[in-house]
């Protein structure tokens, strides 16, 4: 059998996937705004998976359902309600106490994991990710809620001291911002909108949620919790092309805060379309080209099993993915060869396939897009080094190593998302560095050196042109509680669990001058904020 006919049989009639992964179409008609679940019949957008069926005329995507192509007329409506329920800060929401805050989210919680297997399913099937990858999104959003909670709660006993000096007694205060726009992208479509969707929540903000195109049916089952678990209007769907309802909310000059993950085009269109952008606060993470550096003394068996962890976990889709490998001239050789049977050995099929790698990549232009990264390194003088590389069946590409890539090539500077593996060979250290100095983005880097002296010096530089630098490992996100930003294109603000509490808050003051008589009224307002908060420590 060729290796193209084994492709694609990996594609089956429904009949033959086995009953547990089998999805039933879900055609949601309903969309959540002002503490209202909504009736749509207007027309609707069909969701189609990348995992394709065997049909008359060859593979197709397998139709999973549809959603609401809510139009800029809804957006509004989602916008007054948001702006309602924030009432200048005067709202229910934001005027709420820490505690009860945290309840509302802990219900949230609750409820949210009672739809576990289907929110799992609907990763799988809108985006071709693994059943266990798509287990591991939902178990560490889940984690993130629970420990943003803890974070809240620490974050408010420090908010909360008093603070003394030159005769004038503070309270500080963590307080919301407004309006927060938040849009992920299709890859995390639930952990990415999380990460700044809860901490913006919990914070006192009211939200507008505009879920990524393929991800969207991801969050239908949660709609309902968000309805039971928080007050009407702190959180409004906005459904629709993004390009069509987004950018009208934006103009309106109403969005207090842009909570953006996606790629910086989009981003930079959207901040530029409100009127007083110096009143914007964006909260951004956006694209990258992460780069490896295998150094002359690497251990190769290390930086291979971390470059195709890194290159080519859920087929590279992943902002933090490796995107290029710098490798000494002196070790390229062999470095390909195990980097290639590395590859070969990886286990590819449909995402329920035991222990499996690679599986169908989730955008249906992204097959032609890769293949034409490659058509264009190979006419600027590369080939793709491993067996089966960038063979393409449907919506299944199986990694292409592409090697020895140059500054002609797409593969050089775009940031390909997807299972190509751009090498490019250097002689001098001086090469990756300036490479990192040129580029358009600063996010992570990856560097594979046993010697310590090597390490050491590379660190520095890179440290100042990325905002994460991996020692003999892969980029990574990961563990949340870390700070996750980047640099020039590649981010605005910083999330981690604790970061995120910060960036959809303000640290204000309650300004008081020390007379007797103030001291007083304070102790007394003392006594109703410990009521109110969950802890206070104050010094006077
Ligand atoms: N730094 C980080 O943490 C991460 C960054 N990314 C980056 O995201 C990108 C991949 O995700 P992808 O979903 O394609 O990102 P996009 O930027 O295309 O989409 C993100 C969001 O923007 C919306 N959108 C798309 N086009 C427009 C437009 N013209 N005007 C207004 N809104 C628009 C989308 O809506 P709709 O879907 O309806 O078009 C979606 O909700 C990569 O560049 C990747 O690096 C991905 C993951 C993490
Ligand atoms: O790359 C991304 O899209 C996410 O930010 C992810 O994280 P990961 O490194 O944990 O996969």
């Amino acid at each position: 059998m060729s290796f193209n006919d084994e492709l694609n049989s990996l594609f089956v009639e429904e009949s033959q996937i086995p009953a547990e992964y089998r999805i039933e179409e879900l055609h949601q008609r309903e969309y959540l705004v002002n503490g209202e679940m909504k009736q749509w019949d207007g027309e609707v957008s069909e969701v189609y998976s990348p995992i394709c069926i065997p049909g008359p005329d060859g593979l197709q995507r397998k139709l999973i359902g549809s959603y609401p192509l809510g139009t800029e007329k809804e957006a509004m409506d989602a916008l007054e309600a948001a702006e309602a329920a924030y009432n200048n800060g005067r709202g229910e929401w934001p005027t709420m106490s820490v505690a009860d805050r945290i309840k509302c989210l802990e219900k949230f919680v609750y409820k949210m994991v009672e739809q576990r297997d289907l929110v799992i399913k609907l990763i799988v099937w809108e985006i071709g990710k693994s059943v266990a990858d798509s287990t591991k999104e939902f178990d560490r959003t889940v984690e993130y809620i629970n420990l943003t909670i803890d974070a809240l709660k620490d974050i408010d006993r420090q908010s909360s001291r008093f603070e003394m000096a030159e005769g004038v007694v503070a309270q500080t205060r963590r307080s919301p911002i407004g309006v927060v726009l938040c849009m992920g992208p299709f890859n995390y479509p639930l952990n990415e909108t999380f990460t700044t969707l809860i901490p913006a929540i919990i914070m006192g903000n009211t939200i507008l949620f505009k879920p990524p195109k393929h991800g969207t049916l991801v969050h239908y089952p949660l709609l309902k919790a968000f309805q039971e678990s928080f007050p009407k209007g702190v959180v409004n769907t906005v459904y629709g092309r993004g390009a069509n309802v987004t950018p009208g909310l934006m103009a309106t000059g109403k969005i207090n805060v842009l909570a953006f993950i996606g790629s910086s085009k989009v981003a930079n269109d959207l901040k530029k379309r409100h009127p007083k952008i110096n009143r914007l606060r964006a909260v951004l993470s956006l694209d990258a080209k992460n780069a490896a550096i295998v150094t002359k003394s690497a251990d190769l068996n290390i930086a291979v099993a971390e470059c195709i962890l890194g290159s080519l976990s859920y087929n590279g889709q992943r902002c933090t993915a490796i995107k290029i490998i710098h490798v000494h001239k002196d070790v390229a050789d062999e470095f390909l060869k195990l980097l290639s049977e590395g590859v070969a050995k990886l286990k590819y099929g449909m995402p329920w396939t035991k222990g499996v790698n690679l599986t169908p990549v989730a955008e249906p232009g992204k097959p032609a897009y890769l293949k034409e990264c490659i058509d264009d390194a190979v006419a600027n003088g590369a080939s793709v080094v491993n067996e089966n590389g960038g063979a393409t069946v449907a919506s299944f590409v199986f990694p292409a190593i592409v090697y020895p890539v140059n500054d002609k090539m797409k593969l050089y500077r775009e940031e390909q998302f997807g299972p190509v593996i751009p090498v490019i060979p250097f002689d001098s250290i001086e090469e990756p560095i300036q490479y990192q100095i040129d580029s358009p983005h600063g996010m992570q880097v990856s560097i594979f050196s046993t010697d310590a002296q090597e390490t050491a010096d590379l660190i520095d530089p890179f440290v100042n042109l990325v905002s994460r630098v991996n020692i003999n490992a892969q980029c990574q996100r990961g563990p949340d509680v870390f700070p996750f930003t980047g640099r020039k294109d590649s981010a605005e603000g910083t999330l981690s669990v604790h970061d995120a509490l910060r960036s959809f808050s303000i640290r204000s003051l309650v300004a008081t001058k020390m007379t007797d008589a103030n001291k007083q009224l304070l102790n007394e307002i003392v006594n109703e904020h410990d009521s109110n908060f969950l802890s206070t420590n104050y010094i006077f």
